[in-house]
């Protein structure tokens, strides 16, 4: 959408279409790796303007500068601020949140429990009284944990608070399949379930190529199971494998990437079907618990949880999945109450 262009989005409200003159506004809070590569997506795919928010305000109101900097060259208009006053995140449609810290070699995502639980309570309370009407996307880890502190320190409801792993385990997952079959990303559906963890669960059979299953593949001789197995394994520890080779830090243009694709559902009502770390109330056999499974997402925020069949290893897998997660939140609430 270009500055000035009337365009047409859907009220949330009533599902009526209402005109608006204005740009979207995304918050990003964190202008670190992934906070900064949000950023110049929005830029390039003009999805709106950009107040990027860190603790260190000058290297958010930098990065801001540079990115819009970027603007006459790759000709977009988005207007780009940085700062540390919670006060400059007021109005924004979506909320992105990468706040905190990232794993280092030989960490697991959870040891990052500890250090990040309070800085989501305390963005959440930034969030809570500057933009209650936001769509928030959580991306930092421990996440499914992280998603639950963020949707009870700000109390917004619980289709407008999600979190981003599913999204980029799934990429992972479409990347290396298609890699295996030699055919291209785009023809590659995968869904991943569960937690953002070791014990995160690849859907072989919900995973096709152009519509043909995983399991059909390997009977057609176009792969092995052996070969399905180690990519399976290398899906869940795609993560790792970044943090091990980056030595510093870890991914971050595929998880800006994912977070994009969320946000660009939301803003556009494009209603896409993503897996995202969303509350269950009873789907799945669960209750009171955030954790990946595949969602709708539109103007109304995450619109329907998609309740795929499970069979019995599959359900078993997720189910230990959700008690990793259990285990995390627990962890949390003792930390910020
Ligand atoms: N959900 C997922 O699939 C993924 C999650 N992550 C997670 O995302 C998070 C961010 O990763 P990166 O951007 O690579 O880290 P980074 O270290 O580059 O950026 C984090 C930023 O947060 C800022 N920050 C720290 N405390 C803050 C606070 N209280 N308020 C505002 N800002 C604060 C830091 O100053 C820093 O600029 C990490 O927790 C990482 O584990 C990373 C990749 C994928
Ligand atoms: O592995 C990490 O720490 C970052 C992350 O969540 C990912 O890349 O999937």
């Amino acid at each position: 959408m270009g500055a000035g262009i009337p365009h047409i989005i859907p009220d949330a409200h009533n599902g009526l279409p209402r005109f608006c003159m204005a740009r979207n506004k995304i918050a990003l809070i964190g202008a670190g790796n992934i906070g900064g590569t949000l950023a110049h997506l929005i830029g390039l795919k003009e999805l709106g303007d950009v107040a990027l928010f860190d603790v260190f305000g000058g290297v958010a109101a930098g990065k801001a500068l540079d990115l819009m900097q970027s603007g006459p060259v790759d000709g977009f208009d988005s207007a780009m601020a940085g700062g540390s006053d919670y006060a400059a995140i007021a109005g924004s449609d979506v909320v992105i949140v990468t706040a905190g810290f990232p794993r280092q070699p030989g960490m697991s995502r959870d040891d990052l429990v500890a250090k990040n639980a309070g800085v989501i309570a305390q963005v959440a309370e930034g969030i809570k009284a500057h933009c209650p009407d936001a769509f928030v996307i959580v991306i930092t880890n421990p996440l499914d944990a992280m998603v639950w502190v963020m949707q009870l320190k700000s109390g917004l409801p619980h289709n407008k608070v999600v979190g981003m792993a599913g999204v980029l385990d799934s990429a992972r997952f479409r990347l290396f399949l298609a890699h295996e079959f030699g055919v291209s990303v785009e023809d590659v559906t995968a869904f991943v379930l569960g937690g953002h963890g070791d014990t995160m669960v690849p859907l072989t059979r919900y995973s096709t190529v152009a519509g043909i299953p995983v399991p059909d593949l390997i009977k057609m001789g176009w792969t092995t199971q052996e070969k399905i197995d180690a990519i399976v394994k290398r899906t869940a520890n795609g993560g790792g494998e970044i943090v091990k080779l980056l030595e510093k830090g870890s991914a971050f243009y595929a998880p800006a990437a994912s977070a994009i694709a969320m946000a660009e559902s939301y803003l556009k009502d494009k209603k896409r079907v993503l897996p995202c770390a969303a509350y269950l109330s009873g789907q799945y056999g669960i209750d009171g618990l955030y954790i990946g499974v595949p969602v709708v997402i539109g103007a109304g925020g995450v619109e329907r949880i998609v309740e795929i069949e499970l069979d019995a290893a599959e359900q078993a897998a997720f189910d230990k999945s959700c008690a990793s997660v259990r285990e995390l939140i627990e962890a949390s609430k003792k930390l910020v109450g």
